[in-house]
């Protein structure tokens, strides 16, 4: 009995890591930078590392092996994702596609979206709408330039994504009426905090963090946003619409009849299924791109060395005659090193989204738990010198020459994008509205940090959510340098 008791406790063995304390388990250990804090204890308790988090037991990965491991030798058993207060209340009870359970539901819906953005075809579709609304802003900088001014380059940029995306997704310019751009950043922060009704649910009613009264008030917000948009798409005629069926006329023509006819479950979508794949398919594309950008450029201010670098390569590829067309894209190596680089040192989603096991599974010897949560730390894997050599914390570009390294998610080493079932299906469309934009806006323009701030002095703060914008907004004075 001695013998078989030993055994089952084998079987049950949890990877390790530091102890825990009642109830709360070990969410006082998150603090406001949990992916620096999970890094530093992942030093100490390995690659595979256990926490509970409240009731709820939760695996941390943190080396490109185990994450090879969770993402892509047993894809399968971690491609759910758990059931959250946030996606209670933004995601309509789970009904988009970032958070909805691994299924045939969440199939079809991401088979829906990746017809109507993301196969090659529909990207280019989109060209002439990302060309033309960058044009406009590198018109604004022009003007901005003429007198010297200081521009909110993070505000401007996120400007623009959010045009790009209301065009793109909602098939209209934004709407003055509703600060969507407010509404996301929020909606990204409420997602990614640890929200302890998650965790202690007996806790949750008593909403401590003020979490559960946020998610209301911009679920509300969305919500009546969504109806609105709905309420027009429904108000235009169907002869007009023959011209232009945008991606809620194509979702609306779906609304109440089934996705799928050959599957042992049939999915009607009811317009709440609508509203939550249009917010889910807003907010993935939104914040993500713009905060790319706001990295890369503050890097770059940072380092005006890789900067003169970019803008070398720029000028003899293009030539200082005429703006870059994203056809220009494939021949700029050294704009691919700087967004690698960037995404190295900031992965917009530092935690990726969290996937949750559907199984019981032992995994290197170590007993992991059905409905188990699993954070993939691709933030500290972007940082591990084992990896990356002793220069890890550097902003070093030319670290890519001579390295296949892509980021399509069979390097496990950089994983910015996820991997597996549950990666980015939109990491094309990403990586070009973000190329375009960046090099567009290093060529046309000489960039200085504000009041002859010395390079070295840009913080570099962040702030934590489901992604890693900067904490403060990037400042920066352009001069116009194009001949034209
Ligand atoms: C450079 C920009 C982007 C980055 C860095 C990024 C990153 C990510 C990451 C890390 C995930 C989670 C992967 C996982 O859980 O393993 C994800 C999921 C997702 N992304 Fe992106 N993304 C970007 C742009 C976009 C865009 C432009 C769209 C859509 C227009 C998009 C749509 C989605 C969707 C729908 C999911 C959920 C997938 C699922 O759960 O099945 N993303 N993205």
């Amino acid at each position: 009995a001695l013998l078989w008791g030993k055994q089952y406790k084998n079987a049950q063995k949890q990877p390790p890591g530091p102890l825990a304390l009642p109830i709360i388990g070990h969410l006082h250990i998150l603090g406001d930078l949990p992916h620096r804090a999970l890094e530093s204890l992942a030093k100490k308790y390995g690659p595979i590392m256990f926490l509970r988090l409240g009731n709820v037991p939760t695996i941390v990965v943190s080396s490109p092996e185990a994450a090879q491991l969770f993402l892509q030798t047993h894809d399968t058993v971690f491609a759910g994702r758990p059931n959250v207060q946030a996606a209670k209340y933004l995601s309509y009870g789970s009904k988009g596609i970032a958070f909805s359970q691994y299924g045939s539901y969440w199939r079809h819906i991401r088979k829906l979206c990746t017809l109507q953005f993301f196969t090659a075809s529909k990207i280019e579709l989109y060209a002439p709408l990302r060309k033309e609304e960058l044009g406009l802003l590198v018109k604004s900088l022009k003007r901005a330039a003429e007198v010297h001014e200081v521009v909110d380059l993070s505000g401007m940029v996120m400007d623009l994504n959010e045009d790009i995306t209301c065009k793109m997704i909602l098939g209209r310019s934004k709407d003055a009426r509703f600060d969507l751009k407010d509404l996301i950043k929020e909606a990204m922060s409420l997602i990614g905090a640890f929200n302890i009704a998650d965790y202690v649910p007996l806790l949750g009613p008593l909403d401590i963090q003020g979490l559960t009264r946020r998610l209301k008030k911009t679920s509300k917000v969305l919500d009546e946003m969504l109806e609105t948009i709905i309420e027009e798409h429904e108000q235009v005629s169907s002869v007009e619409k023959e011209h232009h069926k945008d991606f809620i006329d194509k979702l609306l023509s779906l609304m109440h009849k089934p996705i799928n006819s050959h599957v042992e479950e049939i999915h009607v979508l009811d317009k709440t299924n609508i509203k939550a794949i249009i917010l889910d398919m807003v907010a993935a594309s939104f914040e993500t791109s713009a905060t790319v950008i706001e990295w890369a450029f503050s890097e770059l201010l940072k380092h005006p060395r890789v900067m003169k670098n970019l803008q070398e390569e720029l000028k003899s590829a293009i030539g200082m005659n005429k703006m870059v067309e994203e056809t220009d894209l494939a021949k700029l190596n050294y704009l691919d090193m700087v967004v690698k680089e960037t995404l190295r040192l900031h992965p917009v989603a530092p935690f990726l989204v969290p996937h949750e096991s559907m199984e019981d599974i032992r995994i290197n010897g170590y007993y992991i738990k059905k409905k188990s949560r699993i954070i993939v730390n691709a933030w500290a894997i972007g940082r591990d010198s084992k990896i990356w050599s002793e220069n890890v914390e550097k902003f070093y570009p030319e670290r890519f020459i001579d390295s296949n390294i892509d980021l399509k998610g069979h390097d496990f080493q950089l994983i910015p994008f996820g991997s597996g079932r549950r990666g980015c299906p939109g990491l094309q469309l990403g990586l070009i509205t973000v190329k375009f934009i960046l090099a567009q806006l290093a060529h046309c323009f000489e960039w200085k940090l504000p009041y002859d701030m010395d390079p070295e002095d840009l913080d570099m703060d962040e702030k934590f959510g489901l992604s890693l914008p900067r904490a403060k907004h990037l400042m920066a004075v352009p001069t116009y340098c194009l001949f034209s």
